[in-house]
């Protein structure tokens, strides 16, 4: 593995550490001022591409539900690795069925399943990326697959960034300043940042 490489990997495995150690409660009480941020800040109408979380992210649940409830939409990713590993979208309603994934840690969407580009075709997309970190020029640490990654790759190339607002979502002590975790080339830059405490525009 690369030195790069392996600074990343140290970095994840303190944060999921420092994760583990929030209480329930705590927990419980992030995710109800997360709901309400997102909920001031994503408007009604916004098709909005999230994610279902796993091992101690951030819990977006309650403000999809809040935002099914407004009449928005919500779509939720299923990770397609063959012939290539990508990320595919499925629409979510508050009574579809998930499933888990057979080797990753986290529980999937069942159901017909779009690629990025044929929903940006229906237009402008508020994507919530999960991540354990993100610093002040919008450098976001993932879990370490690329997906995320890969797929903002391809949304470039497409000339489609622009249809898409990229807020990453961490807790407060997780916006950390440049140069706290080390940067690729192909690390994508997120828009903005939303923690339970508020939204901080980073471009
Ligand atoms: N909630 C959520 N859903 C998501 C992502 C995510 O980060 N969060 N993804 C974002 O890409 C994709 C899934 N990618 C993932 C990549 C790595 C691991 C992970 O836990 N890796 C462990 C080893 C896991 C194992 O093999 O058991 C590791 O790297 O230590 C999880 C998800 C799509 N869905
Ligand atoms: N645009 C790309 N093209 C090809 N490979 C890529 C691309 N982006 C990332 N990768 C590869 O994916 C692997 C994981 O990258 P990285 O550690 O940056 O993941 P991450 O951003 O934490 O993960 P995720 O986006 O899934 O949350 C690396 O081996 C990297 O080289």
């Amino acid at each position: 593995m690369s030195e790069i490489a392996e600074a990343k990997k140290a970095a994840r495995a303190r944060i999921r550490s420092a994760r583990s150690t929030l209480d329930v409660a705590e927990s419980a009480r992030r995710a109800d001022a997360l709901g309400r941020v997102l909920e001031e800040h994503v408007p009604a109408r916004a098709r909005v591409a999230a994610y279902l979380p796993m091992a101690h992210e951030p819990d977006v649940r309650p403000f999809l539900t809040r935002h099914l409830r407004r009449g928005g939409q919500v779509l939720l990713p299923r990770v397609a690795d063959d012939p290539v590993p990508r990320l595919e979208w499925v629409s979510w309603a508050a009574q579809s069925e998930t499933r888990r994934h057979p080797v990753l840690p986290l529980d999937e969407p069942v159901g017909h399943a779009q690629t990025l580009s044929d929903v940006l075709a229906e237009g402008p997309l508020q994507m919530l990326l999960p991540a354990l970190a993100v610093d002040t020029s919008g450098h976001r640490l993932g879990q370490g697959g690329g997906y995320y990654d890969r797929m903002f790759a391809e949304v470039e190339a497409a000339d489609l960034r622009e249809q898409v607002s990229a807020w990453a979502v961490v807790g407060p002590e997780e916006v950390l300043p440049a140069g706290s975790f080390p940067v690729e080339p192909h690390d994508l830059a997120v828009d903005a940042v939303v923690t339970p405490e508020g939204l901080r525009r980073l471009r």
